[in-house]
């Protein structure tokens, strides 16, 4: 939980001695905040000096990285030490008398700056001895209320707004003014509250996220910082990192290109990081990668908050990446786990085959999401009376949700029943925009479709091709809300005892269609989940309870698998696993109200059980780094997950 001060973290390297640091740990009073005393003009040109060695270091940096580019699957960057440490970068350590240096510090937090520090704050908790040790007295009203006081009240504040945005605002606010406080509302009610500090609501706060930024959440990297974004990032009060999720805005859930506003999305993934599967919220950063947009509402928007430019593209952002990239490993070490969010098509495969290799790398919309839905079908098993192999896919969407959940489906089947992946793939048709993919088409077909382009003559509507390919899983991964329409739904029904069918696209506006038309239309047979929740929906008197087919089932357990084996590779075996054990937590009583995933109210135990899976096949491929192993690694999981719980203060 503690945070370490920066003087430790760069006397923490291989290169410099660590008995300082050592010192320094040990003897931390209990409540820290770093301070870095004000910059005067002499320190201007102390930053001045550190942007050039930042800079060349980098540029050194990407020049070793591509000198050693791996051939094989796995390679590990020499210089950057397992344990994340970092080189005296800045000569901070090393400093002669005429070299200007950053004065960072650390302070305890008392008094009024206490209640204004989030990860300490208590508010109204702060007992009795706490407020005369800490320089309460006065500041706070008597009363001393518990904890569960606190959540019942926040609450009862919260259920009083009636517009989803003002319910996200105020979660923000309370995030902002005592973290602990966030984290035990959002995990004692995570039903009701994921629907508002995630999907749908977060999409609407991306939107106006202009108008409603109060202070900064994450990381803003933008052109602007190309070429010192180690110092950058170095500006985050944080320094042990484990898990960064990061956007280029480009893709922004079905709602596309919301450039810098993207924010809100690494900030509410992350937040389940911590509430979902207990990463702490000192070691999330959210960052957010603006390279300009090309969304020209947000151009001609006076509240826009990003760069006012269309975005760049070739090497100019590539550049950006690799330097971002780069960075990362260098500050935070290998084990730093990148999931990659909301990336347009064209960079988001791109980006996951470039740095798969050298980077601990996980891309949510098409792994995360294709775990999440694979772990639903192995699940829908048991309703639908079928094997994975026995079934008939067709999606609607070829991009990264479609083709991630298709290549994983493919290789299942193919572990399940030896058969090569070349057929496999035979049984799952995809249609884009132009219609079904086929082979007629190949030429033309971006190079991740073209796996999916089989024989067939070519068909254009989505309804026609589900008469001629008669699937009996229909997947929606558009992005274009209302494209399974009545007819759609009514052929899959008129195919299929039990349809099985998945509006993905997020948020609700875009979902291939709603609960209720799902069931509706298909008098009551759909096996139906989607992306964004739905609440139950009554057709003839009974009730259908819809799944939530959403990557936040994986992300946070697969992230604490990877964290705590110190695994340095993600491998598609992972993703298997996390799947598996999803459907694993499914259960009878689930199966008997028609569902094919377990409620988010037991969302840590099923987190738990999926980091132990995930952390088992680390250790299995050798990409554990973590050792001993723990013998126990669902304990183990349990053991190293955030609480909210309060601590007492000395
Ligand atoms: O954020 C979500 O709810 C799921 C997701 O990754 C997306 O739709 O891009
Ligand atoms: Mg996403």
């Amino acid at each position: 939980m503690i945070s370490l001060n920066r003087t430790s973290l760069l006397s923490n390297s291989g290169v410099n001695g660590s008995g300082i640091n050592a010192r320094r740990q040990r003897c931390r009073p209990p409540a820290y905040v770093k301070v870095l005393a004000s910059r005067s003009n002499q320190d201007q040109k102390g930053i001045a000096t550190s942007e050039r060695s930042g800079s060349a270091l980098v540029e050194s940096t990407l020049k070793e990285t591509k000198d050693h580019a791996p051939s094989s699957c796995v390679s590990v960057d020499l210089d950057s030490t397992v344990g994340g440490g970092v080189k005296d970068v800045y000569g901070e350590d090393s400093a002669t008398e005429d070299q200007l240096v950053t004065p960072w510090a650390v302070s305890v937090a008392s008094g009024y700056n206490l209640l204004r520090y989030p990860h300490h704050n208590k508010g109204l908790a702060f007992s009795e001895k706490e407020r005369d040790a800490h320089y309460l007295r006065g500041l706070l009203p008597p009363t001393v209320v518990s904890h569960d006081l606190q959540v019942k009240k926040m609450m009862h504040n919260i259920r009083q707004y009636q517009v989803p945005l003002q319910k996200y605002m105020a979660m923000m606010d309370l995030q902002e003014m005592n973290e602990r406080l966030f984290y035990k509302l959002l995990i004692d009610n995570v039903e009701e509250l994921l629907p508002v500090v995630y999907t749908p609501t977060v999409g609407e706060a991306c939107q106006k996220y202009g108008s409603i930024f109060r202070r900064p959440q994450g990381l803003f990297i933008s052109l602007k910082e190309k070429g010192r974004i180690l110092e950058v990032l170095k500006n985050w009060p944080e320094r042990s990192i484990q898990v960064i999720v990061v956007t280029d805005g480009e893709r922004i859930l079905g709602l596309g290109d919301l450039g810098c506003q993207g924010m809100g999305i690494p900030v509410g993934k992350l937040s389940l990081y911590t509430a979902l599967g207990g990463v702490r919220p000192s070691a999330c950063l959210p960052v957010t990668i603006d390279v300009g947009t090309n969304n020209e509402n947000l151009l001609n928007d006076e509240f826009y908050i990003g760069l006012r430019q269309r975005r760049a593209t070739g090497q100019e952002y590539a550049e950006l990446l690799h330097e971002f990239m780069t960075a990362v490993k260098q500050i935070y070490g290998e084990k730093v786990l990148i999931q990659f969010e909301d990336f347009a098509n064209h960079n988001a495969f791109d980006l996951l085959e470039k740095y798969g290799t050298t980077h601990l790398v996980f891309n949510d919309d098409i792994q995360g999401t294709a775990s999440v839905v694979l772990a639903g079908l192995v699940a829908a098993q048991k309703l639908a009376g079928r094997t994975l192999a026995d079934h008939r896919f067709l999606f609607l969407g070829a991009g990264e949700a479609g083709t991630g959940i298709a290549g994983l489906i493919a290789l299942e089947v193919s572990k399940q029943t030896g058969a090569p992946l070349e057929e496999t793939r035979k049984n799952i048709w995809l249609v884009d925009s132009k219609g079904l993919i086929v082979s007629s088409r190949k030429e033309s077909l971006q190079h991740f479709k073209k796996p999916w382009a089989h024989e067939h003559e070519p068909i254009k509507e989505l309804v026609d091709a589900v008469k001629s390919i008669k699937p009996t899983v229909l997947i929606g991964t558009s992005g274009v809300g209302g494209t399974f329409t009545k007819e759609v739904v009514e052929a899959m029904a008129a195919l299929n005892e039990k349809p099985i069918i998945l509006s993905l696209s997020n948020p609700t506006s875009q979902s291939e269609c709603t609960a209720e038309e799902a069931y509706t239309w298909s008098q009551g047979r759909a096996i139906f989940a989607s992306g964004s929740p739905f609440a139950p929906v009554e057709y003839e008197g009974k009730v259908y309870v819809p799944g939530q087919a959403n990557n936040a089932y994986i992300f946070p357990g697969l992230g604490l698998g990877l964290i705590m084996s110190g695994a340095i590779r993600v491998h598609d075996d992972m993703l298997l696993a996390a799947s598996e054990a999803l459907a694993a937590q499914v259960t009878q009583e689930n199966y008997d109200k028609g569902l094919i995933y377990p409620p988010f109210a037991n969302i840590r135990k099923i987190s738990a059980h999926i980091a132990a899976d995930v952390a088992t096949k680390a250790y299995e491929l050798g990409l554990a780094t973590r050792v001993p192993r723990p013998d126990d690694l669902v304990k183990y999981a349990e053991s190293c997950m955030y609480s909210p719980a309060y601590r007492n203060y000395r």
